[in-house]
């Protein structure tokens, strides 16, 4: 089932809507996006929308593959790209990197 919207923590707001972070990594549940795809954003703790993106592609990585490169497409260093994801997908190995730009509001 494709995904409808997306929701991204509150602290990446800034990020995102800057340019600075193209691209995001999730678990298998949340990597039902396809090319050219248009999703609403919006905030994961208040539900708040706050801007439109549009999938560019989406592969699966996994956590031990994760390089400076994919670190720098989060705006992060690689070990706070590890940390942050070993916060919010504790365990998971198998990731799916989801490639996004953000559309003109
Ligand atoms: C809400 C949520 O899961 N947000 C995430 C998860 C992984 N990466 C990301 O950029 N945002």
């Amino acid at each position: 089932m494709l995904l409808t919207k997306i929701t991204f923590f509150e602290r990446f707001e800034h990020d995102i809507l800057s340019g600075s972070k193209t691209i995001t990594l999730r678990d298998e549940a949340e990597s039902h996006v396809i090319a050219g795809q248009i999703l609403p954003v919006s905030t994961f703790e208040t539900d708040r929308w706050f801007c439109d993106i549009q999938i560019i592609d989406v592969t699966p990585v996994k956590l031990t593959e994760l390089t400076k490169v994919h670190a720098k497409q989060e705006n992060m260093t690689l070990p706070q790209l590890r940390d942050v994801i070993a916060e919010i997908y504790p365990g998971l190995e198998q990731l799916f990197m989801i490639r996004f730009r953000i559309l003109p509001q």
